[in-house]
Order: structure tokens, then sequence, then C-alpha cells
């Protein structure tokens, strides 16, 4: 079954298309990248199917559950969004237990969920310190421990490695591989050479219209690499 399913998915802002009639499918197992100019309709995408913004067109499916039942998404799901806000003053482990116990936890499983995803990510060491105190990278990465707190089918993360150095970006990629083990992941990013090192498939938005979609390598073909393709497929209408 898959876990994501969208058909027909539009969004129009006015007479703005933000997105029109987009059509995929997902299974589990799957990383999925969501590439495309500033404008092209990634954000407006995950937050739809993230049932934060109500579609004006089409249908969809995440973790099985229909779009008209968000509460039952939400459940089952798994969000990084973008510019994602952290309170500065609560530990990095407080944050993840308060997490946890909202999503019904009980007090010991809500530390015990909470302990081993900080140790997934790599901020252990750090739990017991402010939020404050983190670099960028390691609020990234207490933001993807945060989505992974109810055990959820789908992840969506948006521009995750944003803002890192080498370093960060590379231990929000290798978090992703892990996860990948479990649960889809939806991933939207600038950035094609870390596409092309954890994403099985890609889309391709453009001016909120699909230009591509399939494995990378069917979407590649032709063309010299997938920047390179990137290119083909969105450039031609660069200059409005
Ligand atoms: N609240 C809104 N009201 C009107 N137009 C909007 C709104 N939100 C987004 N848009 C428009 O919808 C289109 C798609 O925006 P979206 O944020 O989904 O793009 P994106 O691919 O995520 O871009 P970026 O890479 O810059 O984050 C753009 O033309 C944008 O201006």
């Amino acid at each position: 079954m898959a876990t994501i399913e969208a058909i027909g998915l539009s969004k129009r802002y006015g007479a703005r298309n933000a997105l029109e009639e987009l059509t995929f499918t997902a299974d589990a197992g799957e990383v999925i990248g969501l590439l495309g100019p500033n404008g092209a309709g990634k954000t407006t995408t995950i937050r739809m199917l993230t049932t934060i913004l109500e579609p004006t067109g089409g249908t969809f499916s995440v973790a099985g559950v229909p779009g008209d039942q968000p509460h039952r998404i939400r459940q089952r799901i798994g969000v990084l969004p973008e510019n994602a806000g952290y309170p500065p003053r609560q530990t990095g482990g407080e944050y993840l237990r308060y997490a946890a116990r909202l999503f019904g936890h009980g007090r010991q499983a809500a530390r015990d969920v909470s302990d081993r995803l900080l140790n997934d990510v790599g901020l252990g060491g750090r739990a017991g310190e402010r939020i404050s105190t983190y670099s960028r990278g390691m609020k990234q990465r207490l933001g993807i421990a945060r989505a992974l707190v109810n055990d959820p089918v789908v992840v969506f993360l948006d521009e995750p490695t944003l803002g890192l150095d080498p370093a960060g970006q590379r231990e929000i990629l290798a978090t992703i591989g892990e996860i990948r083990r479990d649960a889809t992941v939806l991933l939207s990013t600038h950035t094609l050479t870390e596409v092309e090192q954890v994403c099985s498939t890609v889309l391709i938005l453009d001016h909120g219209t699909l230009r591509a979609a399939g494995p990378i390598h069917e979407v590649v073909a032709g063309a010299h690499s997938l920047s390179d393709a990137f290119f083909r497929l969105t450039e031609e209408d660069r200059h409005d």
C-alpha cells in the first residue's frame, strides 16, 4: 500500500496557481527528493500533505489515511517544517519529552523515547543543555528527533540542511538514511548533491507543475547529471 498518494493535488491563491494537479505515490523505505526553484510549490505541497493547508483541488492520502481526516494523519506523520522554532529556555531533553507526552507516552516512556532519539541524532551528550546554546545544526537534529517521536509512517523534512556546514549536512543525511529503514521520507531541498546521495526518487516541480518524477537514473537519462537535468527542466521559463 502506498504511504503517500496524491491525485491531481492543487492549490490556488487567488489567481495564482501555486500547485497544479500533482499526482504521485510513494512507498515505505523510499526517500523522495522534492526539488524545484524558489516558488515552485514545494512548501505548498508539504503543507497540504501534512494537513496544515487545505487543497483547492484533488485528493490525497498519507499513511493510508484520506486527506479529509487530518487528525488521524497527524498521528502518523513527523514533520520538520521550514523555519522551525524552538523554545530557547527548554533543554533538548525537556523539549523532546514534552513532545512525546503530547503523543500519549507516559512519563517513563517519554523519557525512554526522548533519550533514544537524542542519542540517535547525536545529541545525547547535550540533552541537559538549553536549546539556546545549540548550534543551527544541533537545532535541526533536535527538530528531526521531534519529528520521529511518534514513530511516524511518513516523515516530511522541509530543507533540513539549510544553512548547515558540510559536516552538519553529512550528519543530517546519515540520519535520513537511518529513518528510511522504518518510514517514507519526503525531503524538500535545493542541494542536488544531497539528493543524489540519499534519495531513491525525485519529483521536480517548476511554477507549480510537475516536470519530472521517478528514480534518479530515469530522470537523469539523456542528461549529464541530475543538475543538468534539473536546469533543462526548469530554466526555460525562468525569466518572468
Ligand atoms: N500564503 C500565500 N499567499 C499567496 N501566495 C502564496 C502563499 N504561499 C505561497 N504562495 C505562492 O505559491 C507559490 C509556491 O510557493 P512555495 O512556498 O510552495 O514554493 P517553494 O517551492 O517552497 O519555494 P522556496 O524554494 O522559495 O521555499 C509561490 O508563487 C508563492 O509566492
